[in-house]
């Protein structure tokens, strides 16, 4: 090893000493002390361990190199391992060589497989060879060009002609055994083992002089030199430890380094034969060397961002884990997700070691730590208190039942079962019994099901007979989903949660097992019902409970600004206050536009346009609500249909909640909206209509405060039309009534069919909304009401022709309105509750011009509240009460309202 340590020295000093620095193979036994006249650069090499003093006129510094041969362990080392597709090109490798370089590690051991395609390909020239198939000899060739050009694409000089001279050797060699194999028809697993481990070991030649090219000094190691295992059984080997370590102090004295590329996946055994780790093997290269050097950690570089929460082909909310303990990522891999492998993670986790997966490919991105959990109680106390991390699901399993009630107090029924299915060699995945003891039930994969079921039947053939074991049965078409995570088992409330989610999703659980490792619950159910399952129990856990899913009806004037809106402060309540909106369909009376997982509101427009389906309520309402797993849903009716709001009842019942500025629903028959108040009552589910009344004014609010703390209304009395405001706050200056209409309607003021703003029918729907909340049962009918449409133009086919034809009649309303003003008045169009009376009325009424109703502009609404409490002085609402920013904002409002009910922070 060398090490470098530099010392300024003030031209005052005659001598400097080196206390702290280790020495090993320095020439003085004490810390060498030096005088001096001028400065000097000592320095050893590897080549030269001896110090070398250079002198230099200008500078007072001194450079010392030490050689130190061995092997350092711990902290200052990092692991990094490189897959296949990792290294799979010059490109590729180039990366890499970088990524080693900008690790600011001091020492770095890099394990790195061969290049993608290459570990197969080897075994192809084997299987070609041993069937005599000769064309192994070009298969072999084109391995061999394969590295010789990618080393031209990557070094020169003496590096290429070295590399080449290897290849070429190792070929020749290489033909040599394959050409044995051709003659004896087969190969053994040494042999194999020998042939398609070259991979690594050019792969790593190439790779140390990438990084030595790019000026950072590197030696390659030839893993077969240091690793040493020992078979255990089929597809598995241990380490040797203890002679691994003495042979790598003995490799490293010899050849030592700040950066070694070493050959993953090979291995040596006892006697010097070339085996492999098989599977998963560079992993496992990559655990044991982070062993062995102690290191700080080891990170597995591959191409996806680092493991996730679900398999994201089947759940496309899966998200990436930051951190996930041992034991989570364990069981995570065991039930199938694509973690690291139990077996090749057991050196480091020994050490605590943390291991890093993450995405060669996106460097940005930060990857999964796999680690002991109290770093992750220190590093991420959030996720700590998610117990549930991750959820994986194994298919192709079937469930075998061995039942009856001659089990029970039997000793050695579970042994006679398991030994029998070890028998046929089948791999038991699960196994559940009730404390009853009169079945025990477990998983197998299906391709063992038939063995293990005749084994049984013959086994148990005279229980079976005497009615002691009423069946063996097979349940084929399974699949297993597992939840893992810290401590989950051992926290209440999570299986509780889990299964409830299930059971809202209507799957039906055939087997449960919790073991006591606290990590994992198990279930099993039909194969056809697993990504339902995994989908409704990931959003249950990752979404949050204030996840929204959202159908907007009617994006006309204040729909469309509602879902601009929602645009706009989307990111925002998601990262303040954990609100997560998804609008999931957006439906107009002709066209309808739906999404899986929430629609684009930058692009709505466009999409709608592109791939807009037709309009159809039945299939709206089942894709917003049924066909995901969000925790809520709500639909927002922003149309003025009748028929719509015919359905809120349907909706409430089925727990959709329901928020609108439509007055249809609360105005309409008195029965009917008793009954919707009522199932709201009842229920957990919200309806919220704020915009009805004064449109993002706190009207309803308001009255509902008053109502609920105890005061008692005795009137409220106000200007309750944003249209009929603005119309009477412009009527005047010898302005022409039908284009002051006109205006308001352009300005978004008004009803889609501005009669129902002249009429009074929309003050009318407003005091009879008003009315019923204050508790008087009153129908429309009950509300007198001045009509300012003109007779004539009341039954005109459309709301385009009714402002046509409307100047026509402009001079009946003037002559009122100079009548007011020669009187020193304004006219204003106003809604009384009569409370005490129980009575309502609307009217065009006359005021003094000093009165507060005559101060109002543009589209204002002054309600003002009479009560026990405002007895004599009014509590008044006042501002802007039409128009589609202020529509859409108390519509917004009341959505935050539900999230807020919901659970959302305040
Ligand atoms: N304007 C304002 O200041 C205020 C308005 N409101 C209320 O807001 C609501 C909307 O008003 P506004 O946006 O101005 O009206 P618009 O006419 O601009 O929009 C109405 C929307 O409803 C859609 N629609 C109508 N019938 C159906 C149906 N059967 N199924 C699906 N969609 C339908 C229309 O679709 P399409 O275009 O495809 O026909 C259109 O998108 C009304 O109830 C109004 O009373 C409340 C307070 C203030
Ligand atoms: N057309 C209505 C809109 C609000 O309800 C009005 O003018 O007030
Ligand atoms: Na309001």
């Amino acid at each position: 090893m060398l090490s470098f340590c530099s010392v300024v020295i003030p031209q005052s000093f005659f001598s400097i000493s080196l206390p702290h620095f280790p020495l090993p193979t320095f020439q003085s036994h004490s810390p060498p002390s030096f005088f001096l006249r001028k400065s000097v650069n000592l320095g050893c090499t590897r080549e030269s361990p001896s110090i070398k003093i250079h002198s230099s006129l200008t500078d007072f510094s001194v450079d010392v190199a030490v050689e130190e041969k061995k092997l350092p362990k711990g902290e200052t080392w990092s692991v990094h391992k490189f897959g296949g597709t990792c290294v799979g090109s010059s490109l590729r490798i180039n990366n890499v060589a970088d990524v080693i370089i900008n690790d600011d590690s001091e020492r770095k051991l890099v394990v790195v497989s061969a290049m993608s395609k290459v570990t197969d390909m080897m075994y192809e020239l084997i299987n070609k060879a041993q069937s005599q198939d000769k064309s192994y000899i070009s298969a072999l060739d084109a391995v061999a060009e394969k590295h010789s050009l990618t080393a031209h694409e990557l070094f020169d000089g003496n590096d290429l002609a070295t590399f080449l001279s290897n290849l070429h050797q190792d070929v020749g060699n290489l033909k040599a055994m394959l050409q044995a194999i051709d003659i004896a028809g087969h190969a053994t697993e040494s042999f194999t083992d020998l042939i398609v481990g070259h991979g690594e070991l050019w792969s790593a030649q190439i790779l140390s002089y990438v990084v030595k090219k790019k000026g950072t000094p590197c030696n390659w190691m030839d893993t077969r030199e240091v690793l040493v295992v020992n078979p255990t059984r089929a597809d598995q080997v241990d380490p040797d430890y203890l002679e691994t370590e003495q042979r790598l102090n003995e490799w490293y004295s010899l050849n030592p380094s700040k950066v070694i590329i070493a050959t993953g996946f090979i291995a040596s055994t006892p006697q010097n034969i070339p085996t492999t780790l098989k599977r998963d093997g560079s992993d496992f290269s990559a655990a044991i060397m982070g062993a062995l050097f102690k290191a700080r950690q080891v990170t597995i570089w591959t191409d996806v961002d680092g493991v996730y929460s679900a398999d994201p082909r089947k759940v496309s909310d899966a998200v990436i884990l930051k951190t996930l303990s041992y034991q989570e990522a364990w069981e995570m891999s065991y039930f199938g997700a694509n973690v690291l492998h139990p077996r090749t993670i057991s050196p480091v986790i020994r050490y605590g070691i943390p291991i890093i997966i993450r995405n060669i490919f996106n460097t940005s991105a930060s990857g999964t730590k796999i680690c002991h959990p109290s770093i992750i109680e220190n590093e991420d106390r959030k996720i700590l208190t998610n117990y549930v991390k991750g959820f994986t699901t194994i298919d192709n399993l079937a469930l075998i039942n061995v039942e009856g009630t001659g089990m029970a107090g039997v000793p050695g029924t579970a042994s006679t079962i398991f030994s029998a299915v070890k028998e046929v060699g089948a791999n038991v995945i699960m196994i559940s019994q009730a404390s009853s003891e009169h079945s025990v039930c477990f998983a197998v994969p299906e391709k063992e099901v038939k063995a293990v079921s005749e084994v049984l039947q013959s086994i148990f053939h005279s229980a079976l007979y005497a009615g002691c074991l009423s069946q063996v049965a097979v349940i084929p078409n399974c699949s297993i989903l597992a939840a893992v995570g810290q401590k989950m088992a051992s926290t209440p409330g999570v299986s509780a949660t889990l299964f409830n989610a299930l059971a809202k999703a209507n799957i039906n659980i055939l087997a449960i097992a919790q073991g006591c490792s606290e990590y994992n619950v198990t279930v099993v159910l039909k194969r056809e019902d697993a990504i339902k399952a995994l989908r409704a129990v990931h959003s249950r856990f990752y979404y949050s409970e204030t996840t929204i899913a959202m159908g907007i009806i009617g994006p006309g004037l204040i729909g469309s600004t509602l879902l601009d809106q929602l645009r706009d402060q989307a990111s925002t309540l998601k990262e303040e206050s954990n609100i997560d909106l998804r609008v999931m369909g957006i439906m107009g009376s002709k066209l309808m536009l739906l999404d899986d997982s929430g629609i684009d509101l930058v692009k709505w427009r466009e999409i709608r346009e592109e791939n807009g389906e037709v309009a159809d309520m039945e299939k709206f309402v089942q894709h917003v609500h049924g066909n995901h797993f969000i925790p809520n849903t709500v639909l927002v009716d922003c149309t003025a249909d009748s028929v719509i709001a015919s359905n809120y009842d349907d909706w409430l019942r089925k727990g959709i909640h329901v928020i609108t500025p439509n007055k249809k629903a609360n105005s309409g028959p008195l029965n009917e909206y008793l009954r919707l108040r009522a199932l709201q009552r009842q229920s957990y589910t919200h309806y919220f209509y704020e915009a009805t009344v004064g449109a993002g004014l706190p009207i309803i609010g308001t009255l509902r405060g008053l109502l609920e703390t105890g005061d008692k209304i005795l009137q409220i009395e106000g200007i309750f039309s944003g249209t009929l405001s603005y119309i009477f706050n412009n009527f005047k200056d010898g302005r022409v009534f039908s284009e002051v209409v006109a205006e308001a309607k352009e300005a978004g003021y008004t009803e889609p069919d501005p009669r129902d703003d002249l009429s009074g029918t929309d003050v009318a729907r407003k005091v009879i909304i008003l009315a019923r909340e204050s508790g008087l049962k009153l129908e429309l009918s009950d509300i007198p009401v001045e009509n300012l449409v003109p007779e004539q133009l009341r039954v005109s086919a459309s709301a385009q022709e009714f402002m046509q034809n409307l100047p026509k009649f402009d001079q009946e309303l003037s002559k009122k309105q100079e009548d007011a003003d020669t009187a020193g008045e304004v006219l204003r169009y106003v809604g009384v509750v009569d409370v005490i009376n129980q009575k309502g009325s609307v009217e065009l009424r006359r005021y003094k011009k000093d009165h507060p109703f005559a101060q109002l502009s543009g589209s204002d609404n002054i309600i003002a509240f009479t009560t026990r409490r405002y007895r004599y002085q009014p509590l008044i609402v006042r501002g802007p009460g039409a128009g589609a920013q202020v529509t859409a904002g108390g519509i917004f409002s009341d959505i935050l309202r539900l999230a807020s009910y919901l659970g959302a922070p305040s």
